[in-house]
């Protein structure tokens, strides 16, 4: 559905002479997303999540490389693509002196919705995200979690096929978060494929089909989160010692037991997650 073929975006900013630098903030990225699944792109801060987004949605030109819709460079047919993408920011973007029924209304008008089905698609939409109760208050009267529902919605207005939501729980409890990802998971039953980014792995973990991780702009790995693990060993055997938390990798319970029992420390055998894959492929963590 999405091709993104030896994408590279450069910054060039001044450094404290004066002279300009030029910095890679995505290296050489292909990949192919597929219609109907939840795509994660999951990295540390700086790892260039948000600027990849940026081109994938047409907000920041890439410097080289390509990115096809359906076979298409997106650049080249733009107000078309735009019909059929939907974008979820990270920061929150309301006019936050509108009621949820005004900015609702507002990104309708944008994208030329009829009244009549606008109204009527507003209505669907904001019972989706159990907002219908809400809809004459102020958006500043919402809490952290109803925004984010409302913004996730918003950018549903015009029927997208396909979703980019950019850190889509940060800054939410444990609780709202959790109800955030079931809407989102609901979207590809709705037709809807979704584009996230994350830096948080249990995001990535508990919604994603796939993930791609990057790190300092490259495409580290790239695959389903339960494969991912079992590149590294499906189970794992931690402890501590003098310096640090200490962990080995390996396929079965029964070599981890037996790993273990060579060891005169307390140990902890559990399920590989992919924290330990990020830490493994970069000797980093990610948040
Ligand atoms: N407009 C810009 N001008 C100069 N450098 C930039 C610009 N936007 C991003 N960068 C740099 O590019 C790199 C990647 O940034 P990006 O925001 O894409 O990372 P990220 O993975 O989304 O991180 P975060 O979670 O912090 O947003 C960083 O080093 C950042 O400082």
């Amino acid at each position: 559905m999405l091709e993104i073929k030896s994408l590279k975006k450069n910054f060039v900013s001044k450094n404290k002479q004066g002279k300009n630098i030029e910095k890679t903030a995505v290296k050489d990225l292909n990949l192919t997303i597929d219609e109907g699944e939840i795509f994660g792109l999951l990295g540390p801060n700086g790892a260039g999540k948000t600027t990849t987004i940026r081109m994938l949605t047409m907000l920041t030109k890439p410097t080289a490389g390509e990115i096809l819709y359906k076979g298409k460079d997106i650049f080249s047919d733009e107000l078309n693509v735009k019909k059929y993408i939907g974008v979820v920011p990270q920061h929150i973007n309301f006019d936050q002196d509108l009621t949820v029924w005004e900015n609702m209304e507002l990104h309708g008008r944008l994208h030329h919705i009829p009244k009549s089905e606008r109204h009527a698609r507003i209505e669907e939409l904001l019972n989706y995200v159990e907002l219908q109760d809400r809809v004459n208050d102020k958006v500043k009267s919402l809490s952290g979690g109803m925004k984010r529902r409302l913004l996730i919605v918003r950018a549903l207005m015009h029927n997208p096929k396909i979703l980019f939501l950019d850190e889509p729980t940060v800054a939410l409890d444990p609780q709202v978060r959790r109800r955030i990802w079931d809407l989102i998971r609901r979207l590809p039953k709705d037709g809807v494929t979704v584009v996230l980014t994350t830096h948080y792995i249990e995001e990535a973990e508990n919604l994603c089909n796939r993930v791609a991780i990057l790190n300092k702009g490259s495409l580290i790995k790239l695959d389903t989160p339960k494969a991912l693990c079992e590149q590294i060993g499906k189970y794992v055997v931690e402890w501590d010692s003098e310096e640090s938390r200490e962990y080995k990798f390996f396929n079965s319970r029964k070599e981890c037991a037996d790993f273990a029992g060579t060891l005169d420390v307390a140990t902890t055998i559990r399920h590989s997650n992919l924290e330990d894959v990020f830490v493994e492929l970069t000797g980093r963590t990610v948040s």
